[in-house]
This record gives C-alpha cells, sequence and structure tokens, in this order.
C-alpha cells in the first residue's frame, strides 16, 4: 500500500453552489498545487478544530469573496491520491452573499453541461448523481418513492 493510502485521511470541504436553474460553480486549480489545471468545486482543508461548514465559508471568502449563508451536507466520499487520502465533504449551497471573484487568478465558470475539463478523479463520479439533484430537486429530496 502507498503512504497516502495508509495515512490518516485530510478532511476537505466543498461546496456546490447552486443556482436557480440549476448551474453549477467549478473552479480551476491554481499552479503549485497538486492536478493543477484540474477543475474542482471550490473548497479546501478543514483546519484542526474547525466545523467542516465553518472551513467551506471561510475557503470561499478567500478564493472567491463570497459569503456563504447555507448548505445542505449532501454526501462524504473517500480518495486516496498519489499526493493524499482525502475525505470531501459536500455542502449544495443555494444561498449566498456576492459574486464570485477570481481572489487567487484562478479561473472559474458556472456550468450547466459540463463543458470543462479534466475534472478531478474524486468529483467525476459524483456528476451523474448531482445532476438528479439539479434538475429534479423534488425527486431527488423524495427518493422514498
Ligand atoms: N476543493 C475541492 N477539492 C477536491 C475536490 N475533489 C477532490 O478530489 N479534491 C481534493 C484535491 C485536494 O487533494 C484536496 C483539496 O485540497 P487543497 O490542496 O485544494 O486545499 P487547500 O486549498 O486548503 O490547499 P492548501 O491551503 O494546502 O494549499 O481535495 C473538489 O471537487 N473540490
Amino acid at each position: 500500500m502507498s503512504d497516502a493510502a495508509m495515512a490518516k485521511p485530510v478532511d476537505v470541504a466543498v461546496g456546490i453552489l447552486m443556482r436557480a436553474n440549476g448551474d453549477v460553480l467549478l473552479g480551476q486549480r491554481p499552479e503549485g498545487k497538486p492536478y493543477a489545471g484540474y477543475w474542482e468545486f471550490p473548497g479546501g482543508k478543514v483546519e484542526q478544530g474547525e466545523d467542516i461548514f465553518h472551513a467551506l465559508q471561510r475557503e470561499f471568502v478567500e478564493e472567491l469573496g463570497v459569503r456563504v449563508l447555507s448548505g445542505e451536507a449532501w454526501c462524504c466520499v473517500e480518495h486516496v491520491y498519489e499526493h493524499a487520502h482525502v475525505r470531501l465533504y459536500f455542502y449544495i449551497c443555494r444561498e449566498w452573499e456576492g459574486e464570485p471573484q477570481s481572489l487567487e487568478g484562478q479561473a472559474f465558470a458556472w456550468q450547466g453541461a459540463y463543458s470543462v475539463a479534466p475534472l478531478l478523479p474524486a468529483t467525476i463520479p459524483l456528476l451523474e448523481w448531482l445532476d438528479r439533484v439539479r434538475f429534479a430537486p423534488s425527486q431527488a429530496a423524495n427518493f422514498a418513492g
């Protein structure tokens, strides 16, 4: 097993900003980070002792100048990269203040159909499931039938 696989997972808070029409915000990872140039939902590592949703709010202020007002805990995924073992906490966020700005020099884009590539490997399997939430919210919430 690789060192990353053996390591304790690093918690990452990830926010899916979702407009009323279902469009979601993706950002491109800046130079100097692992997987630079790959697209991701904005977020970052949770600091020691920090609440996960507060970490998400902090990252959105730092990276995009956006104040996230609320978020729905959506899913949690673990993934082992060669650089790290991560545990990703995804939140769907429909309420925020401010327009995203590129505060760290990164590109970002609102997406209906996903036209940017490549996406981070751990995020790709979630997109099909996310489409059910984006385009049929009432059905997605009613999984009892
Ligand atoms: N933000 C985000 N990170 C993701 C996604 N999918 C995925 O595998 N990751 C991984 C990539 C990284 O290994 C990790 C996020 O860590 P990061 O290095 O970007 O976090 P950070 O901004 O706090 O970085 P730093 O302060 O250490 O530079 O989570 C995603 O959709 N969004």
